[in-house]
């Protein structure tokens, strides 16, 4: 019933419509985010990865379903009735999103004063310093407008204003599309860090088949206008479905996965020589 007191479903979504004119994106799509877990979302263009997003943080409204996030029904909510939920969560949206005209501190600092109008600005300094080295940002970035960062650096002033509030659920849309693949592992990396520090719950959207391998607990795959599966690679593996098959049996796939097994020996091999780190 409510997801929180039993500690495990964080976002439920139920036989979810979505419709744009004749265009039907999504008929009966049912969804579970677990408390703690990296869940990946995949599926080929335009099967409606970002529309599902959109729908459970509000943005757009369904035909059709429930969404619950936290427990609370999210769908037809005044604005108003839903500040509590949107304080307890952060959104990278594709390309981060930032406002050009203010610098990466100031962007941090907007989440903050609208939920909290009556923070003094020492405080809001100190909250926005915070959160750009939480993310990986040298400090000196706060200063800094977005035209003048990499799109690596971008990508982590949004997730640094995305954790302004202190969230208890992030939501990504593509947080390593664009970037190199040594920029994107230190991406997926700055999320598993994160998740296990802050006790976070993520949803994220992606098509890096590196992501999926290398931090995702699950995956949901989207098509046929539903989530035709969800569980772990090896669990999606095992089904015999074509996209399933092709997607992560492609050539593509199977580099992926052979460079998560070569970390994974890698790592087994330093802690048997008693190297492992933290
Ligand atoms: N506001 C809108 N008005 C009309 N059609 C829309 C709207 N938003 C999305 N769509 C359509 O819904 C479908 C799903 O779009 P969505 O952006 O969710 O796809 P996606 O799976 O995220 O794709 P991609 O991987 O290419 O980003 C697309 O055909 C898109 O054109």
């Amino acid at each position: 019933m409510n997801g929180e007191e039993d500690g495990e479903i964080i976002i439920e979504v139920r036989g979810l419509r979505n419709a744009f004119g004749e265009q039907v994106v999504h008929e009966d799509l049912d969804l579970e985010v677990k408390r703690g877990e990296i869940l990946g979302v995949v599926g080929g263009s335009g099967t409606g990865k970002s529309v599902l997003m959109r729908s459970i943080i509000g943005l757009q409204t369904p035909e059709a379903g429930d969404i619950t996030v936290f427990g609370e029904p999210v769908i037809g909510r005044e604005d108003r009735e839903l500040q509590n939920i949107r304080k307890r969560w952060g959104i990278l949206f594709q390309g981060a999103a930032l406002f050009s005209t203010l610098t990466v501190a100031e962007n941090v600092q907007v989440p903050l004063r609208e939920f909290y109008p009556r923070l003094g600005e020492a405080l809001l300094d100190e909250i926005a310093a915070f959160k750009i080295v939480m993310s990986g940002l040298p400090p000196d970035a706060g200063p800094k407008y977005p035209a003048e960062l990499s799109g690596g650096m971008k990508k982590r002033a949004g997730i640094a204003r995305a954790l302004a509030l202190d969230p208890d659920l992030l939501f990504l849309d593509e947080p390593t599309a664009g970037l190199d693949p040594i920029g994107a592992a230190a991406f997926d990396e700055l999320i598993v860090e994160l998740r296990d520090r802050l006790g976070l719950t993520v949803l994220l959207i992606t098509h890096d088949l590196d992501t999926l391998y290398a931090i995702c607990d699950r995956v949901a795959v989207l098509a046929e206008r539903k989530v035709i599966a969800v569980g772990t690679i090896p669990e999606l593996l095992a089904l015999d479905h074509e996209w399933i098959q092709e997607y992560f049996r492609g050539p593509r796939g199977r580099a992926a996965e052979e460079a998560t097994e070569a970390d994974a020996e890698a790592e087994a091999r330093a802690a048997q020589h008693g190297g492992a780190e933290g």
